[in-house]
């Protein structure tokens, strides 16, 4: 019937709700990122009418390829792989999957604040390696996380669910840092207090870093920002890598400025093979795994595919990202 539409599905999604699309749509599934699949995903744009997926940048040649196209639904909270301009300019909805996995990826996030300052992945990999053979010397302790001033880039959902975890949970003073005016929530009163980005950076003992990935922050923690990190400071990545300049990050590491870091996110992802961030000693890396857990990502697919049918129906989406700012 003319209400069928054209949908591709270019990242995998639970057959149960691909079926729930098939059910009122004619889908393709193709993912762009497998070199087999990239030209039946190209092929099959020139028609579609709604497209759902991830992990993968959607350019404006991309999207122009597609005329007919009314909705793009990311399962992701980031919007970075898309080309806001473009679809603001011709209309397109672009949603995506916020609040859903704010808890799991707070964390993540907070996992990785006390794997890499008690070097947790480190020290595992000594007792797997055998090399546990008598008791752990000072040159393998950690530091302590309970106590310690965290200090919060970016206190939207994530942010402010990492501060939480920090304060009620370690007794840990909160400074953030957020380029909107955005109100302490109530339970944190008197434990995360608002200031400068220079002086979070200066005045914490450990960093973490919730921000999106926007022209005004690609790059923002750079050599500048790391000198004024604490000496001794433990430096964590839950957003996007990009956000962080990975020369001067390693440089602030082998001079010994900071401590450590911890980093779910790379510039470049999958990580390259030849990245010093992979093998750093002072660095814990995770795969990009934030939100990675079954029940989130269950979640996640479960928004996106409301967020397009209920688009392709001609409905607001649950979750639409606000293309009127850009
Ligand atoms: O939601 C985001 O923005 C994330 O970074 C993760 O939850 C996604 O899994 C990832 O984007 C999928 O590629």
């Amino acid at each position: 019937s003319e209400s069928r539409k054209k949908v591709v599905v270019f990242r995998k999604l639970p057959d149960d709700l691909l079926e729930r699309i098939r059910a009122q749509h004619d889908v393709t599934v193709a993912d762009p990122r497998r070199p087999d699949e990239l030209p039946r995903f190209r092929a099959a744009l020139h028609d579609a009418q709604g497209l759902i997926g991830s992990s993968f940048k959607l350019t404006a040649d991309d999207l122009a390829s597609a005329p007919a196209l009314e909705v793009v639904s990311s399962i992701s909270v980031g919007i970075d792989n898309y080309d806001l301009a473009y679809l603001k300019q011709r209309g397109i909805v672009l949603c995506h999957t916020p609040g859903v996995l704010t808890e799991t990826t707070a964390d993540t996030v907070f996992a990785l604040v006390i794997a890499t300052s008690r070097r947790l992945v480190e020290l595992s990999a000594l007792v797997r390696e055998g090399q546990w053979t008598r008791n752990i010397g000072e040159e393998l302790f950690g530091w302590d996380v309970h106590g310690k001033t965290l200090g919060v880039l970016g206190f939207g959902r994530i942010g402010q669910a990492v501060a939480r975890r920090a304060a009620l949970g370690f007794g840990m003073p909160v400074l953030f840092h957020d380029p909107f005016d955005v109100p302490v929530p109530s339970e944190l009163a008197g434990r995360a207090s608002r200031a400068p980005f220079e002086e979070v950076l200066a005045r914490a003992d450990i960093v973490a870093l919730t921000l999106p990935l926007a022209e005004e922050t690609r790059g923002l923690m750079d050599a500048d920002a790391f000198s004024r990190m604490k000496q001794g400071a433990i430096f964590v990545n839950g957003s996007r890598g990009a956000i962080v300049q990975e020369a001067a990050l390693l440089d602030a590491l082998d001079s010994g400025h900071l401590r450590a870091a911890g980093l779910d996110v790379f510039a470049v992802e999958p990580l390259p093979q030849d990245s010093r961030l992979r093998t750093h000693p002072k660095v814990t890396p995770l795969p990009h795994i934030g939100s990675a857990t079954h029940e989130t990502r269950r979640a996640m697919a479960e928004l996106a595919t409301d967020n397009l049918l209920k688009t392709l129906a001609g409905q607001p989406p649950v979750a639409a990202f606000d293309l009127s700012k850009v």
